[in-house]
């Protein structure tokens, strides 16, 4: 199993108040203990997201903290970047085919049958996002909770075919340590840094909590 990804902090232009925040948001994390982001922005057309991505790699490139391209592979390829693809998204095949063989590929699970097909294709993703683990009002079309009990059981039979998983979805300093120790190489979080008023302070306290 490869992969530690830590407090992974997944950005939102909105919480941040607006795109052009969001790097000094990261910035404050990364101080307080953020080890992996996700740049993740459904509104932006795909020149002022790609501006988005310099401006965070302004700041993750010199901490030397990996960052993540949500859902635009193109975007992701064009900066040799690793990508983030969920079930609605283009399909992993596809996704490794423009990437090459370099970037690793997440990919998002809800389910014990979308978990089977992702470990049973000829292409695998190198890391698992499985959500929601509590219920979020950050994705208004993310599934149902899946629970503690459940993410472990699927972050298990990932691990059993060699591919680490991230936990996502509601997480924050009242849960993050149960979820810390499901076996999961990553606990995911959005409101709970983004929209912090100390966005280094937040990602601190969740950092304590981790085990
Ligand atoms: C680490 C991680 N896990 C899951 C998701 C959700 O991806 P997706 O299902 O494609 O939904 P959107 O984020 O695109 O709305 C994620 N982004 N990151
Ligand atoms: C981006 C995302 N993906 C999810 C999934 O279940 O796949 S839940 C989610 C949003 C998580 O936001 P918050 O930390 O504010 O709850
Ligand atoms: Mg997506």
């Amino acid at each position: 199993m490869k992969g530690n990804y830590g407090l992974y902090l997944v950005t939102d232009s909105g919480m941040a108040g607006g795109w052009q925040k969001v790097a000094g948001v990261v910035a404050e994390a990364i101080d307080g203990g953020v080890n992996t982001v996700q740049v993740r922005d459904k509104e932006l057309d795909d020149t002022t997201f790609s501006a988005l991505v310099e401006s965070i790699l302004s700041v993750t490139e010199p901490a030397k903290v990996p960052l993540i391209v949500n859902d635009r592979v193109e975007v992701a390829a064009r900066f040799s970047l690793d990508v983030h693809i969920g079930q609605g998204d283009m399909p992993l095949e596809t996704a490794r085919e423009l990437l090459g063989a370099g970037p690793r590929i997440g990919l998002s699970v809800g389910t014990h049958a979308e978990l089977r097909a992702a470990l049973s294709g000829s292409i695998r993703p190198d890391l698992i996002g499985m959500g929601p683990v509590y219920a979020t009002n950050t994705k208004k079309d993310a599934g149902a909770a899946l629970g503690v009990n459940t993410l472990q059981a699927l972050a298990a039979d990932a691990a059993a075919s060699g591919i680490c998983s991230v936990a996502i979805g509601g997480l924050n300093t009242s849960n993050i340590a149960e979820v810390s120790r499901t076996g999961v190489a990553g606990c995911c979080v959005v409101s709970a840094i983004m929209a912090a008023t100390d966005p280094a302070e937040a990602a601190r306290s969740l950092k304590e909590l981790m085990a």
